[in-house]
């Protein structure tokens, strides 16, 4: 059974402002309204910065479990996914933006142009930037493009777990010299081992403004499981793949279905079935996909299955089918199909 009621597009305020059509007095009753402690805080926070620097698994660290998935690849998120903390004081919704990067086909200018939106309708942005090693000229691209914006940043310093591994910080200086115009706080934390990560949500809730609760207080993601499914389903193939492969992966969701139990018979019986096609842009890379004698696809329908289990938290029965459709990235139509919209 889905733990539904934490997850997608559900009747709240936040919902009710983006125009979900659900209305604040219908989510949040006076007294709820009322019984927010005075000086409650609330609103969102876009996580900018360059791809592979953290920012999915700094959304995952903040939430307390897996809302996003991550990767070794660059370029690992797609979709603009909020997330939701809730502490007794506030409510933070932070926005996983895809990473900021020179884009090579319709699919990355999507991307990059996702997360320049997203700069446009937050409260706040951290900035992530990789503390081991020194900017480079795309953290300096992004660094210029939030000096032309009106709003608060915050600078986070992620996988300081590596630098403390090596003793000393090499870039930091490069990191002062690239940041010395502006007066952006800057916190250092791992996103991996949770190091200064309470440190960096206290500093985040202090800049955000006072205001309602937007968000159920149990809910902990705007996505709905489907997308998360499917979401599992490209982890796998990032896992597991290599090169081109990862980047031309996009899969959807056919049919989700709860099968009844009929007298304890193995198979999909009492399981929920998850049917979906993973695309691919070439008949190479079904070919790598699947794999000899199909053991990729076997491999990376396992990985998934288990991941979705646990989201699910009961057993899934999972068919994935693999589909080349050329050039996909580049076409507007099967980029809207897929949800990637021009903004
Ligand atoms: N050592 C260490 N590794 C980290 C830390 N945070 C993230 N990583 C690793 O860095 C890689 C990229 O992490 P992601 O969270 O996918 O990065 P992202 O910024 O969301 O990447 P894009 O989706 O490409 O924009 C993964 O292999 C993570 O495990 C950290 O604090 N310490």
């Amino acid at each position: 059974m889905f733990k539904a009621w934490r997850w997608g597009a559900h009747g709240c305020y936040a919902c009710f402002q983006s125009g979900y059509g659900a209305t604040l007095s219908q989510v949040m009753s006076p007294e709820a309204m009322e019984s927010l402690p005075e000086g409650y805080r609330s609103g969102f926070v876009a996580l900018i910065g360059r791809p592979n620097v953290g920012k999915s698994t700094l959304v995952n660290q903040l939430v307390g479990e897996k809302v996003a998935i991550t990767s070794p690849v660059a370029q690992t998120t797609r979709n603009r996914l909020r997330a939701i903390v809730t502490t007794p004081e506030a409510q933070m919704v932070l926005v996983d933006t895809p990473g900021i990067h020179k884009p090579h086909h319709l699919l990355g200018e999507r991307l990059v142009q996702s997360a320049r939106a997203a700069i446009g309708e937050v409260d706040l942005v951290l900035l992530l930037l990789e503390g081991c090693e020194p900017p480079g000229r795309g953290d300096a691209f992004i660094v210029e493009l939030l000096r032309q914006q009106d709003l608060p940043v915050l600078v986070a310093l992620n996988k300081w777990d590596r630098v403390a591994e090596q003793q000393h910080d090499p870039a930091e200086e490069a990191y002062r010299q690239l940041l010395a115009d502006s007066a952006w706080p800057l916190i250092r934390c791992s996103a991996i081992s949770g190091e200064g990560c309470n440190g960096l949500v206290e500093a985040l809730v202090g800049q955000l403004p006072l205001g309602p609760q937007l968000y159920p207080a149990e809910m902990v993601c705007d996505q709905p499981e489907r997308v998360l499914l499917a979401e599992l389903i490209r982890e796998q193939v990032l896992m597991h793949t290599r090169e081109e492969v990862p980047h031309s992966v996009a899969v959807s969701i056919d049919r989700v279905e709860e099968m009844p139990v009929a007298n304890g018979r193995p198979g999909k019986q009492g399981r929920t079935a998850v049917l979906a096609t993973v695309l691919v842009e070439r008949k190479s890379q079904k070919g790598i996909l699947i794999g000899k004698g199909g053991s990729m696809l076997k491999t990376i329908g396992q990985g998934a299955r288990l991941q979705m289990q646990t989201l699910i938290d009961g057993p899934v029965y999972l068919e994935l089918f693999v589909k080349v459709v050329p050039d996909w990235r580049s076409k507007p139509a099967r980029l809207a199909e897929l949800g990637f919209e021009g903004k």
